[in-house]
């Protein structure tokens, strides 16, 4: 109820009646539909510097019951991409389906699903803090990027994938050495898809500038089942079909890098 403020997937359509963003106009995720998405040229290829974080350093990583969180530290910046100014990391999580049957991408292209899906969550440089970003508009940038079964093994996502089985249970945290975040993400930082939605879970702060990468990342099936048949939420459930459902774009429209 209103109170616990508690939420999951299950509830999905009572979102909106606890937090109110969640039944807004700019909600996250969406289908992109490649035929309306309109190119522009404004959109230049992303820079992402800090994203190497030396091996000394260490990374907290965290089953939250909901998905696995990377903390990251905000030296990491996000510029370029036509964004209006840069943005710091703040961390990165992965979104995923169940038993290699039933993809758990977010984002939909052409009305297909992905295996899974990564968000990299940034809060824009001009606030102090993400929950301060969070309230203005273009406060925060996420980007995504789709996660496709591939024949051979991901060693980035290896990085972070072996160190599940410490933290099945929820609340559990462990480390990560420090390693390039960004070889979880495409090599393609030119070829992306933009529009203004929302965080995907409540609080649905619908001030987020989305960036969905349009080439893909391959994992293993093995990984992917790694994603799938590991973490446990609530009452020791999997953590699996970790997605929200896609939202009305209502009259929102979706803007290419490319042709
Ligand atoms: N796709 S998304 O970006 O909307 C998103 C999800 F879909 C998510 F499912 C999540 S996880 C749920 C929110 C949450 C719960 C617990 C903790 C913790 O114990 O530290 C942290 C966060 C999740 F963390 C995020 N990103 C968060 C959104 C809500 C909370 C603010 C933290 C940064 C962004
Ligand atoms: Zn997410």
């Amino acid at each position: 109820g209103h109170k616990d403020r508690h939420w999951s997937y299950r509830d999905m359509p009572e979102w909106a009646s606890m937090f109110p963003n969640c039944g807004g106009h700019m909600q996250s995720p969406i289908n992109i539909d490649t035929a309306a998405a309109s190119f522009s040229s404004k959109l230049e290829p992303l820079l992402l510097s800090g994203y190497d974080v030396p091996p000394n350093e260490t990374l907290p990583l965290k089953n939250n019951g909901h998905t696995l969180l990377l903390g990251l530290p905000n030296k990491m910046t996000l510029s370029g991409g036509g964004f209006p100014q840069p943005y710091q990391a703040v961390q990165l999580h992965l979104h995923w389906g169940t038993g290699h049957t039933r993809p758990g991408s977010e984002h939909t292209v052409d009305g297909h699903r992905y295996a899974g899906e990564i968000h990299v969550v940034h809060y824009s440089s001009h606030f102090d803090s993400f929950q301060e970003a969070a309230s203005e508009p273009g406060g925060l940038a996420v980007l995504a990027a789709f996660l496709q079964v591939g024949l051979e093994i991901n060693e980035p996502y290896q990085h972070i994938l072996k160190h599940l089985s410490d933290i099945k249970e929820e609340g559990e945290e462990t480390v990560v050495a420090g390693f390039d975040v960004t070889k979880l993400l495409p090599d393609n930082f030119d070829r992306y898809f933009r529009y203004n939605g929302s965080l995907t879970t409540p609080p649905c702060y619908q001030t987020v500038n989305w960036t969905v990468f349009n080439q893909t990342v391959r994992l293993s099936q093995d990984q992917i089942s790694v994603l799938e048949d590991t973490l446990q939420g609530e009452d020791d459930e999997p953590i699996q079909s970790n997605f929200r459902l896609p939202q009305s774009l209502y009259g929102r429209s979706v803007l290419s890098s490319f042709h």
